[in-house]
C-alpha cells in the first residue's frame, strides 16, 4: 500500500478529536472523505500532512515511516478552500513558484507551466495577478502550484467548496483529468455526497474521531450510519 495510516490518535486537551485512524490507500487512488463538521476531518489530513503531531500512531508513505518528517519533507501538499496565492506573482509565476525551488532549468520550466496553464484551461490568463483572477481561476493556479511539484500525496480539504454549482462541476471534470495525467494519490475532504462519490474511487465516512473506508460505493450507500440513503431517497422524492 502507498499510503498506510496507522492507529493514530489526536485530542486536544481532553476532546479526543481522531480516534484510532486506521486505514491505506494504493498509489494513484482518491480516498474521498464525507462527515458532519467538527467529526475531526482535516485534523486527521493536517496529521497526515505533518502540521500537527499525532499523539501515538504511525504514518507510512510508499514504505517510509513519516511520523516524524518535517511537512516540508514530506513531499504532501495540503490544499484547502481559501488556498492563498502568492499575491505578488502572476499565475505563472504562482505555478512555477514550487519548480523554482526545486531548481529546474528554466527552459524545463516554462514548458512544465505552459502544459499546466492548458490544462487549467487558463491559456491567456498567465500573466494577471491573483487579484484580476476570478475565485474559479485563482482555484484552478492553487491546484496548479499543488501538482506542478509532483507531490506523493495530495491532501484536499473542501477544495472547491466555495465556488459556484457549474464552476465546481468545471473542477470536478479537471480534477479527474488532472489526477490521471499527473498520477496523482489524494484524500479529497467534501461535504458534499455527490463530489464524494464521483472523486473518490473508494469512499470514507468519518463520525465522531472515526474513519469507516468501504471497499466500494454500493456498501457505502446502503450502510444506514452514513444517512446516504435517506437523502437519495429525500432528493428522488422532490423529482
Ligand atoms: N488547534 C485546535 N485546538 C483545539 N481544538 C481543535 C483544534 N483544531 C480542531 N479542534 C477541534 O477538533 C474538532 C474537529 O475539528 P476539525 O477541524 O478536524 O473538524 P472537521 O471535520 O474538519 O470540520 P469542518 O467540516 O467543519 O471543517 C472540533 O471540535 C474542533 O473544535
Amino acid at each position: 500500500m502507498f499510503l498506510e495510516v496507522q492507529h493514530v490518535i489526536k485530542s486536544f486537551g481532553e476532546e479526543k478529536v481522531v480516534k484510532d485512524l486506521n486505514f491505506s490507500l494504493e498509489s494513484k487512488q482518491t480516498l474521498s472523505i464525507l462527515g458532519k463538521s467538527g467529526c475531526g476531518k482535516t485534523t486527521m489530513l493536517k496529521t497526515i500532512g505533518g502540521l500537527i503531531t499525532p499523539d501515538s500512531g504511525k504514518i507510512l508513505l510508499n514504505g517510509e515511516d513519516i511520523t516524524a518528517v518535517k511537512p516540508e519533507k514530506r513531499n504532501i501538499v495540503y490544499l484547502y478552500q481559501e488556498d492563498l496565492l502568492f499575491p505578488h506573482l502572476n499565475a505563472f509565476e504562482n505555478i512555477a513558484f514550487g519548480l523554482r525551488l526545486k531548481k529546474i532549468p528554466e527552459g524545463l520550466i516554462k514548458e512544465e507551466v505552459n502544459h499546466m496553464l492548458q490544462s487549467l484551461e487558463l491559456e491567456g490568463q498567465a500573466d494577471k495577478m491573483p487579484t484580476e483572477l476570478s475565485g474559479g481561476q485563482r482555484q484552478r493556479v492553487s491546484f496548479g502550484r499543488a501538482i506542478s511539484t509532483n507531490p506523493s500525496l495530495l491532501l484536499l480539504d473542501e477544495p472547491f467548496g466555495s465556488l459556484d454549482t457549474g464552476t465546481r462541476q468545471r473542477m470536478q471534470e479537471l480534477f479527474k483529468k488532472l489526477t490521471a495525467e499527473y498520477k496523482i494519490t489524494s484524500l479529497f475532504v467534501t461535504h458534499d455526497l455527490k463530489e464524494a462519490v464521483l472523486m473518490g474511487d473508494q469512499i470514507g465516512f468519518m463520525h465522531d474521531g472515526i474513519l469507516k473506508v468501504y471497499e466500494d460505493k454500493k456498501d457505502f450507500i446502503q450502510d444506514p450510519e452514513t444517512g446516504v440513503q435517506n437523502e437519495i431517497d429525500f432528493w428522488g422524492g422532490l423529482i
